[in-house]
């Protein structure tokens, strides 16, 4: 295949020229790589970061140093610790039949590999998968979302400061610009974004044969039953529900209560809103923004719907179009064909619907696409357990939400519409990585014996070692 007409095509071929210098840096020169990122976006551009992501939807400095430096700061942690073992051979037991032989695995990098990210969390879905790809000794070319031109430009900076371009590469453009790159036969395409474009990536990477992993989304369902502590959840609901303002892929969706404890919990909701954003949440400091115009148009018009099917605003609803506002809302009584239960809210409302029996609230999860994460808050481990055995999610958390994303030590990833394969530490180390499987002929063993011409007697021989070993 010619790719000399695709304007990126000079600079994957020198990352594919270098990739096997890049594949055969040993452990301490891959983890210094990840010490120099790490010193990068906790010391020398730390203040830049803050207020690139502030500049580009006011998200406070709080939020960015937790969910963004953080999070790669501890995922690099992890990776040095435990690089040199993920790195080395892994024996594997020899059976009886193939004695003389000895056998062991080892991961090498998938070669040249390309990143697109969203613009959400712009910083740790860039270089969380960054981190990894290091960590495997791939070269990477870097494709962020043109949605957050500030953080971009700050990423740029750190990696032209870091990497010469024929080892990690970042470009910032379009979305022509990803179009581009994916028409290139990339080893690996690691894709963080929407369902629907995630169909795009999987569809160009079917083109070259190029492995992927896709870090999708979709709604994530919060099931409240009768033994749950209401104030307990409410806190923690609010927290991971208006975190980045509710655009965050693992964000309650919606909430699926037992009819019987609604009211306290939307009352609770009410006090606990306030005790985080005071009565004037437009003027509040611990809240981000809505992206843009586009993402408020769509919020808006959920809102709208909702009114139409006559829904209940138990909370909020009130908005500033010229500041992409919305206050945090909370609908009940939405009818089955609301707009609000149908496509991921990725925003400031929550739908809430009740129910009479968990059979019911499992049916209706069941009846949607399999989501990113499934919470369960409740204090009866038989709920718990009928929950989990019944429902289908990438990612879980019982009484809380969002941790599951920050424990290096768990996959992070979804099931079919809400993805394939997983990110963070070992996993996310996995997923750039080809597993290689290798064995050695030590000294002169059984295998020979069934070699052609199969007489009588080796025959028997099979047919012996077919039934004993
Ligand atoms: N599983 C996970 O870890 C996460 C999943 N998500 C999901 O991502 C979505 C929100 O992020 P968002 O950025 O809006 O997602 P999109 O899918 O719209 O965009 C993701 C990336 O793909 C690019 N892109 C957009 N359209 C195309 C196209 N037609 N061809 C090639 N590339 C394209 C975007 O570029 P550009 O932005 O420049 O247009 C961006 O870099 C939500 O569904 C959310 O659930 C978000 C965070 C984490
Ligand atoms: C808390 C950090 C979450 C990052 C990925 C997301 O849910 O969008």
């Amino acid at each position: 295949m010619d790719y000399s007409n695709n304007r990126y095509f000079d600079l994957f071929r020198k990352q594919k020229e270098n990739q096997y210098k890049v594949a055969n840096t040993n452990y301490k020169g891959r983890t210094k790589k990840l010490v120099a990122i790490k010193h990068a976006i906790e010391v020398t551009y730390k203040d830049q970061i803050r207020e690139a992501l502030y500049n580009d939807f006011k998200k406070p400095f709080a939020e960015t140093d937790l969910t963004e430096i953080y999070q790669i700061i501890g995922e690099i942690k992890h990776a040095k610790k435990y690089l040199k073992s993920w790195m080395s051979n892994h024996k594997v037991s020899t059976p009886l039949a193939l004695f003389g032989t000895s056998s062991w695995y080892k991961y090498e990098p998938k070669g040249v590999c390309l990143i697109i990210s969203p613009w959400n969390y712009p910083l740790n879905l860039t270089f969380d998968p960054l981190v990894s790809a290091i960590a495997a000794g791939n070269t990477v070319i870097i494709k962020p979302s043109e949605l957050t031109p500030n953080i971009s430009s700050v990423m740029a900076k750190i990696i032209k400061d870091l990497f010469h371009e024929n080892e990690v590469a970042l470009i910032q453009g379009e979305v022509e610009t990803s179009q581009e790159l994916l028409k290139l036969p990339f080893n690996h395409i690691f894709f963080t974004g929407s369902p629907k474009v995630g169909k795009i990536v999987m569809e160009a990477a079917a083109k070259n044969l190029s492995s992927v992993t896709l870090e999708l989304g979709g709604k994530s369902p919060t099931i409240i039953d009768e033994t749950a502590n209401i104030k307990s959840a409410v806190k923690k609901i609010v927290w991971g529900k208006f975190l980045n303002n509710g655009q965050t892929c693992v964000a309650p969706d919606y909430i699926l209560i037992n009819e019987t404890i609604k009211d306290d919990f939307i009352q609770s909701f009410k006090t606990q809103l306030e005790h985080f954003f005071t009565k004037d949440v437009i003027n509040s400091n611990s809240i981000c923004r809505i992206l843009n115009s586009d993402h408020f148009d769509r919020l808006i018009n959920h809102l709208e719907n909702a009114k139409s099917k006559n829904a209940t605003i138990e909370i909020g609803g009130k908005s500033d179009s010229d500041k992409n506002f919305l206050e945090p809302t909370v609908i009940s009584n939405l009818p089955e064909d609301a707009s609000l239960l149908e496509s991921e809210i990725f925003g400031p409302i929550l739908p809430i619907k009740t129910y009479k029996t968990l059979y019911e609230a499992i049916n209706y999860i069941n009846s949607k696409e399999k989501p990113l994460s499934l919470y369960i808050y409740s204090s009866n481990k038989k709920n718990i357990d009928f929950i989990l055995n019944n429902t289908r999610a990438g990612t879980t958390c019982i009484n809380n939400n969002l941790l599951q994303a920050s424990n290096h030590y768990l996959p992070f990833g979804g099931s079919n519409n809400s993805g394939m394969g997983k990110s963070h530490g070992f996993f996310g180390f996995q997923e750039f990585s080809n597993t290689r499987a290798i064995l050695k002929q030590n000294f002169k063993g059984f295998i020979e014996n069934f070699y052609p011409p199969y007489t009588s007697a080796k025959q028997k021989l099979i047919d012996l070692t077919i039934k004993w070993f």
